[in-house]
């Protein structure tokens, strides 16, 4: 990780604070994440843009040297902390007291713990299968990817079920997302862009209608509404991605 750098010298007129970055990029799911904790902090930060391809940069290279990738917290000493749910709780900790008081994280060290469950779940077998449905490249790796993600969206909807206690978010509260609302709210860009190029009304009234009423509900946030991108363009970036990665014939 970054070395600490901070050179304080003491006297002299007060300087102002220097700022909180994020290596990150605007459009993607768990920058988003990282960002969506932020703005429902309030915590003031600079996104710094990170080209990951052809080739990443020093920076992003040296500030996560373990994974690469994006999203990196940079303090404002150079300390770093990678991974965006690490980020996410981080923020909690470091600013803590949201607008009403309620943490991200509950307070019921159980509830903590089915927040950090369904947090790997939603990046270990959510992520990886909605992500597969636009980049496929036969027509059979995308109807395994999207059985996968509807088998997911529906254990979410049970999820929730259970752990929002009939609040609008899976936190419990109705005013405050916790760290499982960000950690799947960051992919509705993804879910609404999927539709678009897809065809696939992944989540649907018929069949997660507590999910549906929930995505309606973050995106209305203050937080999700500064941060999350539009629709438009995660479904351009996406048919970038398709056009430079993906090969017919080459699965
Ligand atoms: N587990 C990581 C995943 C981050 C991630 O996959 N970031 C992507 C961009 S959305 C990335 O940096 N990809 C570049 C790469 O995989 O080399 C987190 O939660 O922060």
């Amino acid at each position: 990780m970054a070395a600490r750098g901070r050179s304080d010298d003491g006297g002299g007129e007060a300087q102002p604070a220097p700022a909180v970055r994020l290596l990150g990029g605007r459009l993607s799911p768990f920058t988003l994440r990282a960002r969506l904790a932020l703005a429902l902090r309030g915590v003031e930060h600079e996104l710094v843009e990170e080209q990951l391809h052809p080739h990443k940069s020093d920076r992003l290279l040296a500030a996560n040297p373990v994974y690469k990738k994006i999203p990196v917290l940079l303090l404002p000493d150079g300390r770093a902390i990678c991974e965006s749910a690490v980020i996410v709780q981080y923020v909690d900790e470091a600013w803590p007291g949201g607008a009403d008081g309620v943490g991200i994280l509950p307070e019921d060290p159980y509830e903590r713990a089915m927040h950090r469950f369904w947090t790997v779940y939603v990046d270990d077998k959510f992520w990886p299968a909605l992500d597969a449905i636009s980049l496929a490249v036969t027509q059979e790796a995308r109807a395994r990817a999207t059985a996968e993600v509807l088998a997911a969206l529906k254990l979410l909807e049970e999820a929730f079920g259970a752990r929002s206690n009939g609040g609008a978010f899976f936190s419990g509260h109705d005013a405050s997302p916790g760290l499982f609302d960000i950690a799947l709210g960051c992919f509705l860009p993804a879910l609404w862009a999927c539709k678009q190029l897809n065809g696939l009304k992944l989540l649907d009234v018929a069949t997660t209608p507590l999910l549906c009423r929930w995505s309606e509900r973050f995106a209305a946030t203050a937080a999700a509404k500064a941060v999350l991108p539009e629709t438009e363009e995660v479904v351009a970036f996406t048919r970038f991605l398709q056009a430079t990665f993906c090969v017919a014939g080459s699965k």
